[in-house]
């Protein structure tokens, strides 16, 4: 048998593995770096998140990237070129996190990489009767192996558009495993740059639990605040808060069938995007409002989508934890907004469950990492959008 495969076997039936989760979200703001120490599987699945750190990405690096970034055309020699070379860049980051943490790469068993989504494309929104769902993230795992000469997983979504999914959200793998409880009805909401939620009712039954997109977190936000203040982000909503809501363009942005569809879905800034808002605004006749009055429009746009979908769950009388997670949970306007619309939910963050917020996605693919190699007999039920699907193609270093 070859060795490594060898060494992966001895992986999989050890009792507690020590997984790095990567991901480098929409927003583009850097590589999530999560150490995770990582017990049994399934339902029993327990995490300590032993480090974390987000590796912010240089000017250059997310120049190089909105070149192809949620593009229908691109030159093709960039993204071809940008597949090894974020590969690289991701194994380096690894490498200097763990300098950093004095841990040497021989003590991790599995990194879990993301990858960079350059574009995702489900059927609702290609429209294209042949082509199935799709969705494309770069950066290979071959790459990321052997820098850091630690086999990893990678491509975790492939298997879940395989499988009649959209490739997203998968954090219902991870969610449920890690954050369910009997007797509770939770919510995790992670604020990105697109928003999603995942449904864990207090029954804790498999068969009903989900995630699904709402629609944009920050993706908008930050692309205003790159317009409007030369900045990656507004931060602290300081632009929005001085501005009033426009009901006219939150209307016409709050018009697509992307908001009607059924649960669960996907989408993304190939969607929502200063395109979308540019002819919102022109469609309701407001072009010519204030850069605050505008910021704050987006805010109450992503916090209404956020609601309209989180009510479509709620049933009257329940109470329901919501635990936020990722950039937008730093955004007072956009919280403030939230917690004022859902009297009947208590807001707190993953980080009151063990695991910080800005940490949850890098280590929920340390968990799905885990499930493929030491779980996958969860059933989930036989439903649209949930496959019962092990996930992430393995790298060797060598
Ligand atoms: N103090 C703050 N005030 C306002 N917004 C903030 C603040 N801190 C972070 N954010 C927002 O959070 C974003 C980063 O969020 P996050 O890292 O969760 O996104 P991501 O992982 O790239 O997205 P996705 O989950 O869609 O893949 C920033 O771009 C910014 O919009
Ligand atoms: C295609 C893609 O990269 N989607 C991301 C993105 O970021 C947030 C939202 O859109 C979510 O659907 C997904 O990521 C999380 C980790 C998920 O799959 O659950």
């Amino acid at each position: 048998m070859n060795s490594q495969i060898q060494q992966l076997y001895h992986i999989a039936q050890k009792p507690k593995r020590r997984i790095i989760g990567l991901m480098s979200g929409t927003s583009l703001d850097g590589l999530d770096v999560a150490l995770c120490r990582i017990s049994d599987s399934g339902p029993d699945t327990f995490v300590t998140l032993e480090r974390f750190s987000t590796v912010p990405y240089g000017d250059e690096l997310k120049a190089d990237i909105r070149t192809i970034f949620a593009k229908t055309e691109i030159e093709f020699e960039q993204l071809c070129l940008l597949n090894p070379y974020i590969g690289r860049l991701h194994g380096q980051m690894i490498l200097n996190c763990l300098r950093s943490w004095s841990i040497e790469p021989q003590e991790v068993d599995i990194v879990a990489s993301h990858g960079q989504t350059v574009y995702h494309a489900p059927k609702s929104q290609h429209r294209r009767d042949k082509f199935p769902n799709a969705t494309l993230q770069i950066g290979d795992g071959d790459h990321v192996a052997a820098v850091t000469g630690i086999i990893t997983l990678s491509d975790f979504r492939q298997k879940h558009v395989a499988h009649g999914g959209e490739g997203a959200p998968l954090a219902v793998y991870g969610d449920y495993f890690m954050f369910s409880k009997k007797g509770e009805n939770r919510l995790l909401l992670n604020m990105g740059g697109i928003a999603n939620f995942t449904y864990l009712p207090a029954d804790e039954d498999a068969n009903r639990v989900f995630t699904t997109d709402t629609g944009p977190g920050n993706t908008i936000l930050d692309a205003y605040a790159r317009k409007l203040l030369n900045k990656p982000y507004d931060e602290d909503g300081k632009l929005a808060a001085q501005g009033q809501i426009n009901a006219e363009l939150l209307s016409a942005l709050k018009t697509n069938p992307f908001f009607e569809a059924p649960f669960p879905k996907t989408t993304g800034p190939e969607v929502f995007n200063t395109a979308y808002v540019e002819e919102a605004q022109s469609r309701s006749q407001t072009t010519d409002l204030s850069g605050a009055d505008l910021m704050a429009t987006l805010v109450q746009f992503s916090a209404d989508t956020i609601v309209d979908a989180i009510k479509r769950v709620m049933q009257e009388g329940e109470i329901y934890q919501v635990y936020m997670s990722g950039g937008g949970m730093h955004n007072p306007v956009l919280t403030e907004a939230l917690q004022k619309m859902l009297p009947n939910c208590v807001f707190g963050r993953t980080d009151d469950l063990g695991i910080s917020g800005d940490a949850k996605e890098a280590v929920l693919f340390a968990v799905l990492a885990n499930e493929s190699l030491a779980g996958g007999k969860t059933s989930f039920g036989d439903r649209q959008g949930v496959p019962n699907v092990t996930m992430g193609k393995v790298s060797f270093p060598m």
